[in-house]
């Protein structure tokens, strides 16, 4: 049997809806063996998030080294990575492993409004880490920050994918979760066609995890071998799966339903 091995850099959810967590659970139900290194250890639930642990710099580039040197992998996502420093050291383990398919998350707020990545750490995102990456999926905030500018037209997203796609990314894909309207506009640019994903929005406040979990189907697809386009209509269709049947859990933002895009809860 190949086994296609997929491995998610980014921080510890307590709760098990985002982070680490969501990505392990999202690579296992498509069929990629799940790998780890945690850079920040958040104590988080469905309320949100009530501390940040980061992990010193010498443990994530041992976790990385621990892979590296032995199991190797055939994709990988970046999540959470919260500082310029941790940023700099995982961008040049990755190119010191020479590893493809790169997905990056760039996360940099929860939706409760805490911070996981410092201010200052944008530059270090734009320079070290969006030149290794294969496929990039900010959402509509982040993809402001990325640009310093504001995107509320169709025309200024574009604008803002030309320009994230100019910083090195080879696929950019800017989610339209945070708009409003009857349908969620998730999109893609490669560098030549600009091509619309949409679906129904799905009216709920239980979307906790729901770009972590995007952004680790992806990797997992093109652990597979998946086209890159091919890649991210299966991310969409796994995430619409797992919003439609949420599992109703927590006091606040509940977690997605993992199960559901295999019909197995
Ligand atoms: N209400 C919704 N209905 C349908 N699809 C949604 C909804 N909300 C988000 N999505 C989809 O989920 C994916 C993630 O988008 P979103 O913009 O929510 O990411 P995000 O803000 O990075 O998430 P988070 O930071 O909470 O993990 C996208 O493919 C988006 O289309
Ligand atoms: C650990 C972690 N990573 C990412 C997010 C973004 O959803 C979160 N809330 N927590």
């Amino acid at each position: 049997m190949k086994v296609y091995k997929a491995l998610t850099i980014a921080g510890s959810d307590s709760g098990g809806g985002a982070g680490i967590q969501a990505d392990l659970k999202t690579f296992q139900e498509l069929g990629a063996f799940g790998m780890s290194v945690v850079t920040a250890v958040t104590a988080q639930n469905t309320l949100g998030v009530q501390g940040v642990y980061p992990i010193p710099i010498a443990g994530i580039t041992e976790q990385i080294a621990a892979i590296g040197d032995d199991l190797g992998t055939d994709a990988l996502k970046t999540g959470m990575l919260f500082s310029s420093e941790v940023i700099d050291a995982v961008s040049e383990k990755i190119d010191h492993y020479g590893w493809h398919n790169v997905v990056v998350d760039p996360v940099m707020v929860a939706k409760g409004g805490a911070k996981l990545l410092q201010d200052e750490a944008i530059r270090a995102l734009i320079e070290k880490l969006i030149p290794l990456a294969t496929v990039i999926t900010p959402n509509i905030p982040e993809a402001e920050l990325l640009t310093n500018r504001d995107i509320n037209t169709l025309e200024e997203r574009k604008e803002a994918a030309k320009s994230i796609y100019n910083m090195g990314a080879k696929t950019v894909v800017i989610k339209g979760g945070h708009g409003n309207g009857q349908e969620v506009v998730d999109l893609f640019y490669d560098g030549e066609v600009f091509e619309k994903m949409v679906s129904p929005r799905i009216e709920t406040r239980h979307t906790h995890g729901t770009g972590c979990t995007f952004s680790a189907a992806i990797s997992a697809e093109l652990a597979k071998g998946k086209e890159i386009r091919e890649a991210v209509m299966t991310g969409k269709q796994f995430i619409r799966a797992a919003i439609e049947k949420q599992l109703g859990i927590g006091k606040g933002h509940g977690p997605t339903n993992h199960w559901a895009y295999n019909e197995r809860g």
